[in-house]
Parts: structure tokens; C-alpha cells; sequence
């Protein structure tokens, strides 16, 4: 369990989870970054045994954020025989780095193609910032996988540095993962941050699809409250930070299209979603966009185990050569 620190129990090979970079095949150049001075060095919290790959749960003093933060990720079995292409996957409003990995079952579908799983936490935690405990979608548990451009949340919740930056590169050096072969999937304020971080850094990610996400959050209660903390007043400003805005701009990002599936049945969707906004905005930008509705299904993880096979499928087949 991830809040249980405990003696991990990980083989001889694993225990130091630095300077094994040689051992897991070709380390590209970020890989260099992660050998030096042991900034990256990870305290492994958890392991478990799963599909058999290894399900692992990490802390590491966070330089992006200036704190501990915590992560989880999948490494598969095909890891022991070189890199492996890496699936970021992002959670939703009050979630951790452990909701996706103990409820989606992405585990069993990442261990035929493959893929290692890593899954951030979804803000800092104990930044110390007034307020930031008050809400249950905004402050801790609601980073909205950005930086802060507004004081006082700039001073910690930088999750969108800490994602492209310095996960990414643990994810490639410390870890088996080959930084040429990234995806990115998320769930609601997830779904906004694969999203928006896909398009924001097209040469990072290869392949982005959403569960219900909040697909234009200037249009929303959710985003208007976290984009107004973050970044200011001025919803002019926010037009890099919607999946909407960005992509009414943009010109087909992704050739290989975007999967994105959503509930019907999803207390939320009125409200707080809005899909239609982003499948506008795709069908203005030339971008192949399957954005499949589903009669039945509500937002939460009953859902998302039902098409999360589609999903790993998805990102496996763009992350394959
Ligand atoms: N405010 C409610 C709703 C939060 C919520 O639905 N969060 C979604 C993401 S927006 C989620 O994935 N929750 C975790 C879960 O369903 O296990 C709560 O605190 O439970």
C-alpha cells in the first residue's frame, strides 16, 4: 500500500533503483541527466508482484515542486530485456498515485503489450499554502497538471514541470522506460492534463486518449475556480491550459488520431465536461478524433476498467515502432 512506507523486499538487481541504466539497454540523452549527482534517487515504498511485472510505489524529493511527492508505475516483464515504452497516466480530482493502479486493471492489458505504467500523484501535498486543504476540487488532490503562475500556489504546484521534467527523466533513466516512446491517458482533471500536456509537448508524447475529461475547462466551475488560482483572473490567459482552446489553434497534432470515451450516464458531463467543445474543436483543426459515448455509464473507475483494454491497445499501437 502506498502510504505504508515498509522495507521493500525488491530483488538484488533492483535495490538501488540508480546506475542501472547500463543494465536496461540503450539510455537516450536524457538518461545522462539521471546519472548524475543522484537528484533522481527514488525510496521505494511498496512492490508487489503483478501480470509478472512489478507494481512499485515511490517517494522522491521532488525538485519541480520542492517536495516529497510520491508515484507509482508498472514495469513489465518484457522491461528485463531492454526499455519499454511508457504510458503516463493521469487521475482525476481527489484521487493519488494509487487510484489508477489499483482500480483501472490496466495492469493486465499493459503486461501483453509491454508498457510500463507510471502514474504521478495528482498535486503536491503539504505545500503549506492557505486554503489549500479546504476544497475537494481545488488545492491538494486538484494540481490540474500545470504551473502555477500566481503566487502563492507558484511556489509548489508546478505538476506540469514535474510531469514533463523530472518524471519523464526518472521514468527513462532510473527506470526501464525508453523516453522516445511516451504516451499519455487521464481521467476527468486527468483527462484535461493528457490533453493539454500532449499538445503543449507534441515531441514528448506520441499518443494521447482521454476517460471523460474535462475537455474545456474555461467553459466549466472546476476549471474556472483552479485556472483563476493558478493562473490569474483573465480567462485570455487560460487559452494555453484548455484542451479546447489549444486545439481550435492547432492543425491535425496528432496524425494518429485521439481516443477519448465517455459516460452517458456521468453526473458530471452537463456540467463540468463538455466533449462537445473539444470534438468542435478537433473537427476545426483537421485532427482524427474517436470520441466514443456511452449509454450506462456514470465517471467513475466501473467505467474506466470497462474500456481501459481499448485504451492500452490504443497507446501500444503508437508506441510500437
Ligand atoms: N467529491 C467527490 C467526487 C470526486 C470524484 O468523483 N473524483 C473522481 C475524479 S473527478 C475519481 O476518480 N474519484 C476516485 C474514485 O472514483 O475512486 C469525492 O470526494 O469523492
Amino acid at each position: 500500500m502506498a502510504g505504508d512506507p515498509q522495507e521493500p523486499q525488491a530483488p538484488q538487481s533492483q535495490q538501488s533503483q540508480q546506475g542501472q541504466q547500463g543494465q536496461q539497454g540503450q539510455q537516450g540523452q536524457q538518461g545522462q541527466q539521471g546519472q548524475q549527482g543522484g537528484a533522481d534517487a527514488l525510496e521505494l515504498l511498496g512492490e508487489h508482484g503483478c501480470f509478472a511485472g512489478r507494481q512499485r510505489f515511490y517517494r522522491h524529493a521532488s525538485a519541480a515542486i520542492g517536495l516529497p511527492m510520491r508515484f507509482s508505475v508498472f514495469i513489465p516483464a518484457q522491461a528485463e530485456k531492454g526499455r519499454v515504452p511508457v504510458l503516463f497516466c493521469l487521475a482525476g480530482l481527489t484521487c493519488t498515485e494509487e487510484t489508477f493502479m489499483v482500480k483501472a486493471n490496466a495492469q493486465r492489458y499493459a503486461a501483453e503489450h509491454g508498457l510500463m505504467l507510471v502514474a504521478p500523484d495528482t498535486s503536491p501535498r503539504g505545500a503549506g499554502i492557505p486554503g489549500e486543504d479546504d476544497d475537494w476540487d481545488f488545492g491538494t488532490g486538484a494540481g490540474f497538471y500545470l504551473d502555477a503562475v500566481c503566487e502563492p500556489w507558484s511556489r509548489a504546484y508546478r505538476m506540469e514541470s514535474y510531469i514533463c521534467d523530472e518524471l519523464l527523466r526518472i521514468a527513462a533513466t532510473v527506470l526501464p522506460g525508453d523516453a522516445g516512446r511516451v504516451g499519455i491517458c487521464g481521467h476527468s482533471m486527468g483527462g484535461h492534463g493528457a490533453l493539454v500536456l500532449a499538445q503543449r509537448h507534441p515531441g514528448l508524447f506520441r499518443s494521447v486518449s482521454a476517460f471523460a475529461p474535462i475537455a474545456a475547462p474555461s467553459l466549466c466551475p472546476w476549471g474556472r475556480k483552479a485556472f483563476g488560482a493558478y493562473l490569474g483572473p483573465d480567462p485570455q490567459d487560460w487559452a494555453g491550459h484548455d484542451a479546447s482552446r489549444l486545439m481550435e489553434r492547432a492543425h491535425c497534432p496528432f496524425p494518429e488520431g485521439i481516443l477519448i470515451d465517455q459516460g452517458l450516464d456521468d453526473g458530471f458531463l452537463a456540467e463540468q465536461l463538455h466533449p462537445e467543445a473539444f470534438e468542435a474543436a478537433c473537427a476545426r483543426a483537421a485532427q482524427p478524433l474517436t470520441l466514443r459515448r456511452h449509454a450506462g455509464y456514470d465517471h467513475g473507475y466501473y467505467f474506466i476498467t470497462t474500456f481501459i483494454r481499448d485504451h492500452i491497445a490504443f497507446h501500444a499501437e503508437r508506441l510500437r515502432a
